[in-house]
């Protein structure tokens, strides 16, 4: 079990560069957020320098009173943390459930990853290299619950994703929350974000710019200021 998470002053990026400025975020255990930007806000950078990805110029990183900021990425995941990056890493040589297999920590089971994604059983003997990249995605986000984590952060989900799949994974990650996960969505989907988000940070130029609860921005012009669209309330 894992407690808030925590960047104090984080400034990180690649090699020499930063990328991130400054970023303080408490994000208590259970919580929904989403993260919202334009491309190249940040958003990616913000996740993966969660994860232990990046590299670090200033500042910590924590799961409740325990500090992380020196681990590397495969123990902040034995700590609790999953990402699911943009990239949906899959092995496409092996089948679904070696796939999954692969991934497993921990108490997690193939039939939890089954019964969340129904058509992952189906294709259970299929090559990932053969799924459709709903399916691709699917398996990406249930490789990364294989691995037991309390915090998951999902990098843009739904890029490229029919709209019944969208629903779908929406579903699912409401399953997921409700079951008292955290779950950060990042997510150029403002209004499937926004549904589903009690909380939301919109990003620009590598900084949180503003923090907000996800009903407040629905209806603000923060969102179209930012990221050019308009939301209804
Ligand atoms: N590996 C890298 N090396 C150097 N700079 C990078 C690297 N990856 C990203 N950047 C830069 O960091 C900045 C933030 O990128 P990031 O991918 O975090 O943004 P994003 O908000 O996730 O955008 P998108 O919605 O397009 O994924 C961009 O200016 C990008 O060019």
């Amino acid at each position: 079990m894992t407690d808030a998470l925590t960047l104090t002053d984080v400034t990180a990026g690649y090699g020499p560069t930063q990328v991130l400025h400054s970023i303080s975020l408490t994000i208590p255990k259970g919580e929904r957020l989403a993260v919202i930007g334009r491309n190249g806000a940040g958003k990616t950078t913000l996740l993966a320098t969660m994860m232990g990805l990046t590299r670090l110029h200033a500042g910590t990183v924590a799961l409740g009173d325990t500090p992380i900021t020196s681990l590397p990425p495969h123990k902040r995941n034995a700590a609790g943390l999953g990402l699911v990056p943009q990239t949906r890493d899959i092995f496409r040589s092996l089948t679904v459930e070696e796939n999954l297999l692969a991934a497993q920590r921990g108490e997690a089971t193939l039939d939890e990853a089954y019964t969340l994604f129904p058509r992952l059983k189906e294709r259970r003997r299929n090559g990932g290299g053969q799924l459709s990249g709903g399916e691709q995605q699917m398996l990406a986000i249930a490789r990364t619950l294989m691995t037991g984590p309390q915090t998951l952060l999902l990098d843009e989900p739904l890029e490229g994703l029919a709209p019944v799949i969208c629903e779908q994974l929406m579903e699912v990650f409401e399953r997921l929350a409700a079951e008292g996960r955290t779950v950060v969505l990042v997510e150029q989907h403002a209004e499937a974000a926004l549904s589903f988000a009690s909380r939301a940070l919109i990003m620009t130029g590598g900084a949180i710019v503003h923090d907000r609860p996800a009903k407040a921005l629905k209806g603000s012009d923060l969102l179209e200021r930012h990221i050019g669209v308009a939301l209804a309330t």
